[in-house]
């Protein structure tokens, strides 16, 4: 058996149940593709979603143990399996045109798999994932709520996202400390943003930079043009502002910047 380690964020998955459940979510929102499994650990998704999914299943995980174990495990998967890091290598496993992405994530780095899952949204069609509650939470909320943050807007700006359910510490070994949740993202219809997306992103960024403050205050350091000072949605506060809304303002910063 392989040995949890905590610095690559192991908690071995126990409960079938679960483990069914959360390939069954996947295949709901699957279409075409290639599927890749960020950090199999043990397999427990694994060994559902190879009867599934035994051409286009691909693996991918951090740990050589673990690696060496689903080597001897899934001997169909041969040529599949990589030893290599998610967040310097993305999806560069596959070369299909579709790729889809499962995994019980190790949470110390939840958010960064997220924002490289943004790097490739033109190939990654969906995700189903399990991440620490909060940040399930986050990621799905909708604007106008305290959990509502950059990576929500970002994220929501090209994939519909659905909180599913949660699930608790006791059915991991070793447990973790918080609870988790598996969220669904499938992608929209935008294949860009009707906006300078680098300006989006800073203007998201900035804006959330210091969620208490107007946007008024919160956008200062980005030296906005004086016709846009004056509008007022920059009264509000950036958690109130809709994927739109910040299209809308970034279309307006542009417009002005000209
Ligand atoms: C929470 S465990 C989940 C293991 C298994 N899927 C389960 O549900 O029991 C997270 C897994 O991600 C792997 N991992 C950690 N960092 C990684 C990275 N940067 N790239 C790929 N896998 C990683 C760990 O080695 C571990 O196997």
């Amino acid at each position: 058996m392989v040995k949890a380690k905590k610095h690559l964020g192991q908690h071995f998955l126990k409960d079938e149940n679960i483990a069914s459940r959360i390939v069954d979510s996947f295949s709901d929102v699957y279409v075409k593709g290639d599927v890749l499994e960020i950090g199999p650990g043990t397999g427990v998704l694994t060994k559902y979603l190879i009867k599934k999914y035994p051409e286009q299943l691909h693996l991918v995980d951090l740990d050589k143990e673990s690696i060496d174990y689903l080597e001897s495990n899934f001997p169909d998967l041969h040529g599949r399996i990589y030893f290599g890091d998610f967040l310097k290598q993305g999806i560069e496993f596959t070369s299909a045109s579709d790729v889809n992405i499962i995994g019980n994530f190790p949470y110390n780095i939840s958010s960064q798999i997220f924002f490289k899952i943004l790097e490739h949204k033109d190939r990654v069609k969906c995700v189903v994932g399990m991440l620490q509650y909060e940040v399930a939470k986050r990621l799905a909320s909708p604007p106008g709520n305290k959990d509502y943050g950059i990576l929500s807007v970002l994220l929501q700006a090209y994939y519909n996202i659905n909180y599913l359910f949660s699930v608790e510490a006791h059915v991991f070994d070793p447990p973790p400390k918080v609870r988790s949740g598996v969220i669904s993202l499938v992608r929209n219809k935008n294949e860009n943003l009707d906006c300078d997306e680098v300006l989006f992103k800073s203007v998201v960024k900035q804006g959330f930079q210091n969620r208490r403050k107007t946007l008024r205050n919160a956008l200062k350091p980005l030296n906005l043009p004086p016709q846009v000072i004056e509008l007022d949605i920059l009264n509000r506060r950036a958690e109130t502002l809709s994927v739109n809304e910040f299209v809308d303002l970034t279309k307006q910063i542009e417009k002005w910047s000209r």
